[in-house]
């Protein structure tokens, strides 16, 4: 049943769909007529893809099944070019369509394929984590990384639908839901206050329960916040790039991590990074910096890292997609719900804030 339908304005416009048992919903958005699907999956989903493969099959379309790499592995340009393979070998038309099933690893990876094949074909994203539904299937960025560095290959393509079933959450690994969290908080923390208190009234219980309609809730609110942000700035001229909350130092901290650190944990860390810049810079109260660890704490998350980094963080800081010329540029609050930019800081400033992270 669906229990939320969010609309998102784009090149052309699309919904997020939002319930539970929706697997005829991703047949539906892929279409009436008989297509070619590429069904992009991650190894854990290799049941839920055969079962949504018979699905489109009973719909009559032709379903290519393509298990990637689980995790970060997938968003290789190696990956992308055994993709690119199939799709020559099957001579996927303009017609086909691509669909996305699992985590954020498998839908930026899906949605790189789609917009780069034939220059774009249709994209359904059909997230399995938190963070995918909350997040990475929503907004159109679609990317691979690099050795230098995260998501810096890409494009913006915005999906035909997006449809986000809670139930496939009740598989998901608990460290997978937490890291999905930060992506909800970070929501909370840039624009909609009331994400922070329902994770905060019974100290995040409700919110790491996946059966839970405070979670359900969560999930609604983030997808609203995302996706009025990107209805208002698609291309990320603007205000896009407070979704970029905690991202800066967190793309940072996974390069240096070899991409073996989840992302929301990273992220956040990087919010509370990015915290204690504006408190340095006479920006944010203390009290809404604490409210960041707090919030990130009951959940699980981490909220220090190692200080023998610093060096290779700013390296790979100046790599940021908001970097302009040489000048590091940062997402901070001046309050909860009011993001702002912080351009150029002074060195010393980012380096006290990075050392609060040891605590
Ligand atoms: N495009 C965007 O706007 C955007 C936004 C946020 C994050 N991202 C990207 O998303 C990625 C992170 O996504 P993620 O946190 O979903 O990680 P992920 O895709 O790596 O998934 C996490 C793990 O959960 C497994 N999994 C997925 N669904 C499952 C299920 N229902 N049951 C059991 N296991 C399941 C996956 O196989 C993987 O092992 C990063 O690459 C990040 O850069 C993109
Ligand atoms: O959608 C956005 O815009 C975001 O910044 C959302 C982020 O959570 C996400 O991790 C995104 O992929 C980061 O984008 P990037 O442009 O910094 O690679
Ligand atoms: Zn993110």
């Amino acid at each position: 049943m669906i229990e939320a339908r969010v609309p998102v304005r784009a090149e052309h416009d699309y919904e997020v769909l939002i319930g539970r048992g929706l697997e005829a919903e991703t047949a539906r958005a892929v279409g009436s007529e008989p297509r070619r699907v590429l069904l992009v999956h991650q190894p854990p989903l290799a049941e839920r893809a055969a079962r949504l493969a018979d699905v489109l099959r009973d719909a009559g379309h032709e379903v290519l099944p393509a298990e990637v790499p689980d995790g970060e592995a997938a968003k290789t340009a190696a990956v992308l070019t055994d993709l690119w393979g199939r799709l020559g070998r099957a001579a996927f038309t303009r017609q086909d369509v691509v669909v996305g099933l699992g985590g954020g690893a498998a839908t930026d990876l899906a949605g790189f394929v789609a917009a780069s094949w034939l220059r774009g074909v249709a994209v359904v994203h059909v997230p399995t984590t938190l963070l995918g539904m909350v997040d990475a299937a929503v907004g159109g960025k679609a990317a691979i990384n690099t050795a230098e560095g995260k998501n810096l290959v890409g494009a913006f393509h915005s999906p035909r639908a997006v449809v986000c079933d809670l139930d496939t959450l009740a598989t998901l690994p608990p460290q997978d839901h937490a890291a999905g969290l930060a992506e909800v908080v970070k929501c909370g923390f840039i624009a909609d206050p009331r994400i922070l208190e329902l994770v905060e009234a019974d100290a995040g219980t409700a919110a790491l329960d996946p059966s839970t309609p405070v979670l359900a809730e969560l999930v609604r609110r983030a997808v609203e916040v995302k996706a009025d942000v990107v209805s208002a700035d698609l291309r990320e001229a603007g205000r896009r790039e407070f979704l970029n909350y905690g991202h800066t130092l967190a793309h940072a901290i996974e390069l240096s991590e070899d991409f073996r650190w989840r992302h929301g944990d990273a992220v956040a860390v990087g919010m509370v990074f990015a915290a204690e810049l504006a408190r340095a810079a006479g920006r944010l109260d203390p009290a809404d910096v604490a409210r960041h660890r707090e919030v990130l704490g009951m959940l699980g998350l981490p909220t220090t890292y190692r200080q023998d980094r610093w060096a290779e963080l700013l390296e790979a800081m100046g790599r940021d997609k908001k970097t302009r010329g040489s000048t590091l540029r940062f997402v901070v609050l001046d309050g909860i719900g009011r993001p702002g930019r912080l351009e150029g800081p002074d060195p010393e400033l980012l380096r006290s804030a990075y050392a609060t992270l040891a605590r």
